[in-house]
């Protein structure tokens, strides 16, 4: 079984209880009272490349990472030093993530805001707007291909923008066979956690000009940025190296001054 695989189960599980104890109509409810969701493209395209900031604790590969005792209060942090959309992670047994993270971070910025889990139902959907996201992260390695057509639909129906995840050429067809809009091509491998900085620049020709490329994982610093602007990439997601780093502000602002640098701006916008 792959790690992949070890985590959706936990999820399955932890889902199985929430849908138990809140329905589905209740959710809806919810999500009706909720905010109008932000558009996800329009905050990511432009004529620079945008960074997608996120609230992670810990993870499969890393073991913890951070405390993080007042997620709001860093993503307010991440906004401050100019990023475009704040990532949180709500899984719990991996991440050490949840939905009151998510509301909690809603309710403190103004800049769009994704749920990062591994949804494998439309009842997330409805939770993820239900508790304030804009966003939400759909994993094609995690999805067959009808699952995977039906909630990018769902989502876009109920206002949440999907990130779309793919590792290879082969899921990046998926992802823009089945509409996607905005595709993240991520360096680590979710199945065997290795992280490999050269597989944007295969897979990102794979996805056309219309769509958002965004690079995800494996970002350090601006160097690594820059490589992956210059490798197509409207966005990058940056997660481990902004929550171990002393100043999250001053390192958002870094990337970010990076990604406007006018040398960037070829083909964009
Ligand atoms: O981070 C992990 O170890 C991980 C393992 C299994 C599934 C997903 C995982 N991470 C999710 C992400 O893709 C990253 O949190 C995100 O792209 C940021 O990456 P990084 O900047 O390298 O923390």
């Amino acid at each position: 079984m792959s790690v992949l695989d070890e985590i959706i189960d936990g999820v399955r599980a932890d889902l199985a209880e929430r849908q138990a104890r809140v329905g589905l109509d209740e959710l809806k409810e919810r999500a009706a009272r909720a905010s109008r969701a932000k558009d996800g493209v329009a905050a990511l395209r432009g004529d620079s490349v945008n960074v997608i900031c996120e609230v992670k604790r810990s993870s499969p590969s890393k073991g913890a990472l951070a405390a993080i005792a007042d997620p709001a209060g860093l993503a307010a942090d991440y906004e401050a030093g100019g990023a475009a959309v704040i990532s949180v992670l709500t899984e719990e047994r991996r991440f050490g993530g949840s939905l009151a993270d998510l509301e909690a971070v809603r309710a403190k910025v103004d800049i769009p805001v994704l749920r990062k889990d591994f949804v494998v139902t439309a009842y997330q959907l409805w939770e993820a707007r239900a508790h304030g996201a804009d966003l939400i992260l759909l994993i094609v390695a995690a999805l067959e291909q009808e699952a995977l057509v039906s909630l990018i639909e769902r989502a876009e129906s109920i206002g949440l923008t999907p990130l779309v995840e793919v590792h290879d050429e082969e899921e990046a067809a998926r992802a823009v066979d089945a509409g996607a809009r905005v595709i993240g091509v991520n360096a680590r491998n979710l199945k065997t956690l290795e992280v490999d900085r050269g597989n944007f620049e295969r897979v990102a020709p794979e996805i056309p000009d219309h769509i958002v490329r965004v690079a995800e994982s494996g970002v350090r610093g601006p160097h690594d940025l820059i490589a992956y602007a210059n490798e197509g990439a409207d966005a990058v997601l940056v997660g481990e190296s902004l929550v171990t780093g002393r100043d999250p502000k001053t390192a958002v602002s870094d990337l970010v001054a990076a990604g406007a640098h006018p040398a960037l701006r070829h083909g964009r916008g």
